[in-house]
């Protein structure tokens, strides 16, 4: 008998897989120096459509049924307007399938993603480029898609080109994809490995916070910088926090590069994204790590495309969660985040 889920799985890294070079093909023949100076954000514009465009052609493939919530809609491709955007995405998803796609198939493709979710059936949800600012600088970026079925995310892929496959060899090359379905653990293999094999990932067994390895995101507008100073320093913590984009910090958890992922909310009319953390979620629990809000509450995939009962994040190895969150409590204790 086939394992839970074992189809989904393997469509679901081939899709990512497929995902991720169209990404490194766009950062190489569009991020330039120039794009960089001028803040010009087309490459990520372009990469977003068309890896959305090539996931979600994917899943129509196998699973025709499925809907998908995923972060692009095909507005900006559409009419004369988008016409010199679109031919490039266009020409993106051809040679990423390996097969012509005509643009009315691609923009279809892509609006595959405006399902609204919910509690009840299947669907999956995508962020085709999590971390664009990582991207756009040559650093951590991710493709993350996830299966939710009956608000309850039951896999997660993880495709992070530029991470290195082993933290303590750099030199050994970058390029990891994590993967876990419910009950199953958590894997990772080399990213455009096609007959990659999989190595099991673990958190990390530390006890004493005072170990614990923190990382953050590099945008202070994404999680509080000042309160995740504090936090440490309650914990005991010296070492100072790894910054990085995108998933790939669940990654770092699952694998036990970092002990403490922190998402400490800026403003409380921020509503976090399904596919900013479905795929990472369910990564860290499979490899024995914990994810909860800064309340403590675990995130509630059933309520549509947002997060909306949650506010931020903490992820963490098992033996440094329960020190974790009251340290969070204490920090945020008395202090409303700002509305604006
Ligand atoms: N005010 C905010 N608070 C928290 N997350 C935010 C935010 N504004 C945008 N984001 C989300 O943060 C994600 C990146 O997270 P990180 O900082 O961990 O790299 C972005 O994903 P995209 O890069 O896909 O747009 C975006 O969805
Ligand atoms: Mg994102």
């Amino acid at each position: 008998m086939p394992a839970y889920l074992e189809k989904e799985r393997a469509v679901a890294i081939e899709a990512v897989e497929r995902a991720a070079r169209v990404c490194t093909a766009v950062f190489q023949r569009l991020v330039t120096d120039e794009t960089l100076t001028k803040k010009d954000k087309s490459p990520v514009t372009v990469a977003d459509f068309g890896a959305q465009a090539v996931v979600n052609a994917i899943l129509e493939r196998h699973f025709p049924d499925d809907p998908v919530v995923g972060e692009e809609d095909s507005r900006d491709l559409q009419g004369d307007g988008g016409r010199a955007l679109r031919e490039k995405v266009v020409e993106l998803v051809g040679s990423a399938l390996d097969r012509p796609m005509a643009a009315d198939e691609v923009l279809r493709a892509i609006d595959r993603g405006q399902h609204a979710g919910g509690p009840a059936g299947r669907h999956w949800t995508l962020d085709p480029i999590d971390g664009t600012k990582g991207f756009l600088r040559g650093e951590q970026f991710a493709v993350c898609l996830a299966l939710v079925v009956d608000g309850k995310v039951r896999l997660g892929v993880v495709g992070c080109p530029n991470l290195p496959y082993d933290m303590s060899r750099p030199a050994e090359g970058r390029g990891v994809l994590a993967v876990a379905v419910e009950g199953q653990g958590a894997f990772q293999r080399r990213l455009g490995a096609s007959d990659a094999a999989e190595q099991r990932i673990r958190a990390s067994g530390v006890a004493d916070p005072r170990d614990a390895a923190v990382c953050e995101s590099v945008e202070a507008g994404h999680s509080s910088h000042s309160d995740s100073a504090q936090i440490a320093q309650l914990l005991g913590i010296s070492k100072q926090p790894v910054r990085m984009d995108s998933q790939c910090k669940y990654v770092a958890v699952a694998r036990g590069d970092a002990d403490i992922y922190l998402r400490l909310p800026v403003s409380s009319s921020y509503a976090e994204k399904i596919w900013d953390h479905a795929a990472g979620n369910i990564i860290v629990r499979e490899a024995g790590g914990c994810v909860a809000d800064v309340s403590g509450r675990p995130l509630d995939f059933s309520l549509g495309r947002t997060l909306s009962q949650n506010a931020g994040v903490i992820a963490t190895s098992a033996g440094v969660f329960d020190a974790t969150m009251a340290a969070v409590q204490q920090t945020l204790a008395g202090k409303a985040p700002s509305a604006s």
